[in-house]
């Protein structure tokens, strides 16, 4: 076992604790682990006020062994950030959109859609700057803002912009639009990323969903009429402005916008150094904020495992095969290199996994991700470009084989990249585990620093005993798929 770190009443300090005989094995654990029997069939379930609900919610692009849903129960739990009083009807929302939301089997607002929708759909158009868990449908309420400020009588206007920081997202708000939309007469919609859309070609839509670079390569080119551009929307929004390049093409892309009228910028994560430049770049706006302790999501039960070595986390990933492929898992590692090689190697190994990363060209890159969003392949390996944003249902896995970072500055942990990677899993109230790989100094601290930013409290798994460990992962996941209460 490798070196622990000395910092006093941390994870680190912990991790040098024999590991404890109980199912939950943590010092401080939450109560989150309860075996259950196997289940049934292959659909997910929740208990949520006592009742056993089957988990699902949209059809969108998903896999089709995640199925129907009972969204009002899982929404019944006022402790909850999907719990709402209000129904969407007195939200005062278009019923053509309604009736798109609907048939996504939205049925009530979660907290967030609830608290931003009146502010958002407003008159004059107020700026909004909104921050909820991940998973929570921040999603929905800026695409109904976006939705109800078109002048549907000019199809051929681009009208709304809605920038996201991968392709992989910009795809995916982009069905979104189109799902939620689908009953909106004469609604026209595009992606523009990257070969999305050939030179010269005029890009018209009423709603566009691009990446910053590409979208500002468009309007360079004259390709993008942007005088009738009303609404300026930034998903994962802290990132958007935070990191140097894309920073500067969202502040481009915005200098070209002469008649916006409502700036919208949306993440689960707005760290203060970031804040105060979204103020500046959404001048005047609301501001929904969430506390740091009210940052994680319930629903995912997090863990770690002490690796013998950086070799060894290789061994342990192999060994964790069987349980990532119980539902859908995704794989986080450092760099392309690591993520393409270590597919490479569990491939060799006999196992069934894809990989996505910046160095995969555009159209492979598509093929990959809606092959894992229908559960064709299910597990996937990846860095940070899917770090964020991405709603595939059907995971219930997720690993940090590397420890996010600061790309910045490689000696401190990324905290609000941990937070997005986790969120991969949990999504709208359903249960997933996240399993942080440790294995130095290095790695031990960046995590205990993570767990206490957040003030979590990590179970911890462990690696000498193997069966212990595939029965607590295996009852947390498959807890959730049979009724099992994971409340912490
Ligand atoms: N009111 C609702 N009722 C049921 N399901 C919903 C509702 N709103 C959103 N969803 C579903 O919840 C899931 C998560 O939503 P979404 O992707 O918008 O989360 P998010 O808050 O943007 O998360 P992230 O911070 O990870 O980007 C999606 O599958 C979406 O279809």
């Amino acid at each position: 076992m490798a070196e622990a770190p000395k910092a006093s009443g941390s994870l680190a300090d912990r991790i040098s604790q024999p590991p404890p005989s109980s199912t939950t094995s943590t010092a401080t654990a939450p109560s989150a682990t309860k075996g259950s029997e196997e289940p049934e069939s292959n659909l997910s379930f929740a208990q949520v006020d006592g009742a056993t609900v089957p988990l699902g919610g949209s059809t969108l692009h998903e896999p089709q062994y995640d199925v129907e849903v009972k969204l009002s129960d899982i929404q019944k739990d006022a402790s909850s950030p999907l719990y709402s009083i209000s129904s969407f009807e007195e939200l005062g929302i278009n019923p053509m959109i309604l009736k798109g939301m609907y048939a996504m089997n939205f049925k009530k607002p979660s907290k967030i859609q609830e608290r931003a929708l009146p502010l958002l759909l407003g008159n004059p158009p107020t700026n909004m700057i909104a921050q909820s868990q991940s998973g929570t449908g921040k999603t929905a309420a800026f695409v109904i803002t976006i939705l109800s400020r078109l002048d549907y009588t000019q199809p051929k206007a681009p009208q709304a912009l809605c920038l996201a920081p991968s392709r992989e997202l910009a795809r995916q708000i982009e069905g979104v639009v189109r799902s939620i939309g689908q009953f909106v007469d004469g609604l026209t919609i595009q992606a523009a990323v990257p070969g999305a859309v050939e030179r010269g070609a005029k890009v018209e839509s009423m709603v566009v969903v691009g990446t910053p670079g590409t979208v500002l390569d468009l309007m360079k080119r004259r390709q993008y009429d942007t005088s009738q551009m009303k609404v300026l929307c930034l998903d994962e929004a802290d990132n958007m402005l935070d990191q140097q390049g894309l920073g500067e093409q969202c502040l481009r892309v915005k200098q070209m916008l002469p008649s916006i009228q409502q700036i919208l910028l949306f993440s689960a994560t707005f760290p203060d150094g970031v804040m105060r430049y979204a103020a500046q770049f959404s001048p005047s706006a609301n501001e929904i904020r969430l506390k740091r302790d009210e940052l994680t999501v319930g629903g995912i039960k997090q863990m770690y495992m002490d690796c013998p070595s950086d070799e060894g986390k290789y061994e342990t990933l192999a060994q964790l095969y069987g349980l990532m492929t119980i539902g859908s898992s995704i794989i986080f590692v450092k760099t392309k290199e690591s993520a393409s090689r270590i597919a490479a190697r569990l491939s060799n190994d006999g196992h069934k996994v894809v990989a996505i990363h910046g160095g995969f060209e555009g159209a492979e890159r598509d093929e990959i991700i809606e092959s894992f969003r229908q559960g064709k392949a299910k597990v996937l390996i990846t860095t940070n470009v899917l770090a964020r944003g991405i709603d595939v249902q059907s995971v219930s896995m997720v690993i940090n084989y590397d420890i996010p970072m600061n790309p910045q500055n490689d000696s401190q942990p990324d905290a609000e990249t941990y937070l997005h990677r986790i969120g991969r899993t949990g999504r709208f109230g359903r249960v997933g585990v996240s399993i942080s790989f440790v294995f130095d100094r290095k790695s031990f601290q960046a995590l205990s620093d993570i767990a206490k930013h957040y003030g979590i409290d990590l179970v911890r798994l462990d690696q000498n005993d193997w069966d212990k460990t595939e029965e607590i992962v295996k009852n947390v996941i498959k807890s959730s798929r049979a009724g099992t209460n994971l409340k912490a």
